[in-house]
Parts: C-alpha cells; structure tokens; sequence
C-alpha cells in the first residue's frame, strides 16, 4: 500500500477536511461513538474487573478523560497500518497491569496495589490531527531531560502524526510570563538535543500560579500537557489536573517524574541517577588517588542529595573505595570515641588514608545554629549551609590543633558536575520508553497519570498516588545501607 493511503493520511485527510477543531471530530472515522457520558463504557476499566481469587489486590488505575469531557474514540494508527508500525503487533489492554509488591511470604497471602501497564492501545481518544501538545521542565536540572523532551516530540510527531507540540520556557512561570515565548518544536531543533546536558527548554524552580497556568492552556488550546519534575513539580501537576477536570477541559495532563536524588516513591529509579551515580565515580576516584598520594591523605567528596542520600550511598556501593558514607537519614557525632574524627584517626593508622562520602543534606543537626529557615529558594526548598566545607575545616582543625597530626585533606565538590551532563546509555534507554509510555497513555485517553518503571515495568500511575505519598528517603533498616555498612566497614557514629 502506497504510504498516502495509509489509514495515518486518510486520518489527516479527514481531518484537515474539518478544519482541525475538537468540535469536527464527529466527521472523523470512529470506531464507536462514545461521546455519552453515560455510557458504562466509561467506568473505571479496574471496576469490572472481577477479584483475582484468594488475592487482595488494590487496582489503582487513571481517571479516563471522556469522563469529564466527551472524547471521540479512534484506530491506533499503528492497527491500521501494520506495516509501517511494528507497534500494532504488540498493543497492551486495560486488563494487564504491574503489581508494587512482588516479594511474597510463603506464610502471608499475595496482596499488592496495582496499576496499569503502560503501552499502545489499540484505540486512541484523541484524533492526532487535534492535538496540540505542551513540554514543560521544572526544578533542578537532571542528565536525560533533552532525551524524554525529544522523545515525547518524535513519538507524537513520527508515531501518531501530531503536528503541533510546543516546549514551554523556563518551567511553569513559561506558561503565562509575557516575556517569554514558547517554543515551536520541530525535527530540525528537537535533532541533537539529546547530546546536550540541561534543558533545551529551560527549567526553573518557583513560579507555580495555577489560575495562570491553567488559563494559559485553556487559552493556548493544548489538549496534552507533558511535565518533567520532581515532587514538587508532579505536585503542581496534580492540581493543575485537577483544575483540569473542574474546568471540564478535554486535557491530559502527564507527569513524568524527574529528579538526580532518586526519591520518589513507587518507582524502581528516576531517570538520570544513573548517569549521576557514574559521574561521581570520577570524583570519588580521584579522591582515592589523592588520599593514597599523600602520608595521611584523606578525600573527602561532597554529592548532592539534599533530603535523602541515595546518590551517595550507590555512587559508595560502586566504587568499593569509600570508608565513609554520611547521608541525612543517619545522624553522626564528630567527637569522642565513637565519633567520626576518631574513626578517620583510626583509618589513618591502620590505612594510611581514608576516603569520605558525604551527601549534602548529611549532619544538619550539626550545622542547625546555622541553618536559616527564613532563607529559601524560589520553590520554599530550605538553603542549607554547606556539611562539605564544614567538615573540611572541622577534620583539618582537629588534626592540627588536637591530635597535632599533619594530614592532607583534599576536598572535591562535583555537585552540578554530575547533574549537567548528557544521560548514559541506560538512562537514555529509559528516558525514551518513558516518554513513548507517556505519548501512548495520553494518546489512549487517560489524564493526571505519572509514567514510572515499577518491578522494570513501564507503568501507568495516578498522579496522586506519587504526591500523597511525598519524598523518599534511604531506608536504614533496607538491605542496602546494610550494604554500604558492609562494604565500608564504617561504625554507627552516634554516642
Ligand atoms: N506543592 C506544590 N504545589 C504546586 N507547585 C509546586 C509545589 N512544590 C513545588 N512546586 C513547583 O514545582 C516546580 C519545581 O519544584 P521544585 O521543588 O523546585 O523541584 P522538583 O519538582 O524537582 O522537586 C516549581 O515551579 C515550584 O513552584
Ligand atoms: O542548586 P539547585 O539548582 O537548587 O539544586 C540543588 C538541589 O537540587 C537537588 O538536586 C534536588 O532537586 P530536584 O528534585 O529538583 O532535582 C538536590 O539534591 C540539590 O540540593
Ligand atoms: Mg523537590
């Protein structure tokens, strides 16, 4: 078949035919009209399912949008088109889904929540020629934001044929701010973006008025709204979903969630750590050859991780050069025998040198005669004074004036060196599943969702079962500290 007959251009063709509006989707071929919203085609999938025998498991699946807006519901492009589209050989339904809790108990009956796995549907609500897309990036930067950007571009453009997707500058404040512009993307800006660190589209923390930003889709007619943050981002993406619904806007709102600290809950990783995990081995490197080159040479390497610490504990568990890692879940003492000042005293004698992680939002009970609560940043996020440094004169001054003991301490701080950089290839891997998982669960009819890889599964998960449960933080009880505590020997350094 000649490719200007595929089901794709006739599709386009009817569409163009009618002027590109939601109000003409009644001319576009429809496999079923769902437009009554009574319809018990509607319901919640998860609510005919019937119970798996002799389990107790939780279905949690997104709202559907047709049941606050009418939708028109159309062939996947892929279905009708299978030679094109490899993708319609592998559709997913609504009746597969990805279990949370996978380790059972031979004594404990099998429970687990679970969500909808993620894919292309074989029916789609939303007709591609109608679709006008919006990308947004916020809060601190992360290596892999330009991979999901492009992606969430090639998918809606190259996979379903949408032509119209805009980047909003600068995070939420590009929405409404008049200064700003947003950004046409196309193949020719969107081509090598993926090579470079940082956001194409720029990214911001603050910023966040839902009356505005709301209004700015409303207005601007995007029907499917892509954001890429953190919690605190996936929270406004929740009340921005919400007014969504109330305003009765035929929009999908996307979550995808984003973060170098690794702390969001559900979710097997954020994208991005990994890359950052690698990039600090450089830094931990060269602190061991540092250490290792000088009589009582101690390196000392401060990563990012400003509530929890799961870039300093992976990036101590892959080096297997770390004899101290110090994160904010586990409060330490620095004088006395069982302090941390007298455990590097002991390394250095029994070693000759040492090297120290330490994530940056470790010791604050230390440092809380200086922290300033009234001092934060544009998203209310605490500015924290900095444990590296403080450490550093701390160690130096205890050698000197205490022990009186030379030592060479060399302190390295890589902390935007390993967020700014291009992902690696595992994460470049998930940053494109992700955003295809995103385009599919959109394109399928489903709103205020987050895509997150569960037990390796790409899944489809309602925005407020991320949000209500918040950050994450290192489990010290987990079989992972324990690891840590495994490798580097270190003690527990509370009095
Ligand atoms: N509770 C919240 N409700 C709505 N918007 C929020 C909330 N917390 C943060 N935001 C907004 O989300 C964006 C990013 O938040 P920030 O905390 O800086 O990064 P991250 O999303 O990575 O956690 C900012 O524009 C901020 O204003
Ligand atoms: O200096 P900035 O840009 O505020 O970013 C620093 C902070 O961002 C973080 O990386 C986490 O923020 P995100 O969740 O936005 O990625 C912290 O670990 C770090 O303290
Ligand atoms: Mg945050």
């Amino acid at each position: 078949m000649e490719k200007s007959e595929s089901a794709v251009a006739k599709l386009a063709q009817a569409a163009q035919a009618t002027d590109n509006t939601e109000n003409d989707e009644s001319e576009l071929p429809k496999v079923f009209d769902r437009t009554h919203l009574d319809d018990p085609r509607f319901e919640d999938y998860s609510k005919l399912l019937k119970p798996r025998p002799g389990a107790d498991f939780s279905r949690v699946f997104p709202p559907k949008i047709c049941s606050w807006a009418p939708c028109g519901t159309y062939p996947s492009p892929f279905k009708s088109n299978p030679e094109r589209f490899n993708l319609g050989l592998s559709f997913v339904s609504d009746e597969e889904t990805v279990l949370v809790d996978i380790i059972g108990h031979v004594t404990q009956p099998t429970a687990s929540r679970e969500f909808l796995r993620a894919g292309p549907r074989e029916f789609i609500s939303f007709h591609p020629k109608s679709v006008k897309a919006a990308i947004v990036t916020c809060g601190g930067l992360c290596p892999g934001i330009n991979s999901v950007v492009r992606e969430i571009y090639n998918t809606l453009h190259h996979l379903y044929g949408v032509e119209e997707i805009y980047g909003i500058p600068f995070g939420y404040r590009g929405f409404y701010s008049p200064d700003l512009e947003y950004i046409r993307l196309t193949d020719h800006n969107v081509s090598s973006i993926h090579h470079q660190g940082g956001s194409y589209l720029g990214s911001s923390r603050g910023g966040f008025d839902l009356k505005k930003i709301v209004d700015a889709i409303e207005d601007n007619n995007f029907n499917q709204v892509y954001i890429i943050g953190g919690d605190g981002t996936q929270r406004g993406a929740l009340k921005i979903h919400d007014e969504v619904v109330r305003r009765k806007l035929k929009v999908s709102v996307v979550g995808i969630p984003k973060t170098i600290d690794n702390d969001i809950a559900l979710i097997d990783k954020s994208f991005g750590f990994d890359t950052a995990v690698e990039e600090a081995q450089r830094a931990i490197r060269s602190a061991v050859v540092e250490s290792k080159s000088a009589q009582n040479g101690i390196g000392l390497v401060k990563l990012m991780g400003r509530s929890s610490g799961y870039i300093a504990m992976y990036a101590t568990l892959a080096s297997h050069d770390v004899d101290i890692c110090l994160i904010p879940e586990v409060s330490f003492i620095l004088e006395g025998s069982c302090g941390l000042l007298e455990y590097i005293r002991s390394l250095l004698k029994r070693k000759g040198h040492c090297v120290i992680v330490v994530a940056e939002g470790a010791g604050m009970d230390l440092l809380k005669d200086e922290v300033d609560m009234s001092k934060r940043d544009a998203s209310g996020n605490i500015k924290m004074p900095d444990i590296g440094l403080f450490l550093k004169d701390r160690i130096i001054a205890w050698f000197t004036e205490q022990v009186r003991m030379e030592i060479t301490l060399k302190y390295i701080d890589p902390t935007y060196m390993i967020r700014s950089i291009p992902a690696n290839a595992s994460d470049c891997l998930m940053c494109g599943l992700l955003a295809q998982s995103a385009v599919h669960s959109a394109m399928a009819g489903r709103g205020g969702f987050t895509i997150g890889v569960i037990n390796t599964q790409y899944s489809i998960i309602p925005m407020h079962e991320l949000s209500s449960r918040g950050r994450i933080k290192v489990d010290v009880n987990s079989r992972m500290w324990h690891r840590v505590l495994a490798t580097t020997e270190q003690p527990d350094f509370r009095a």
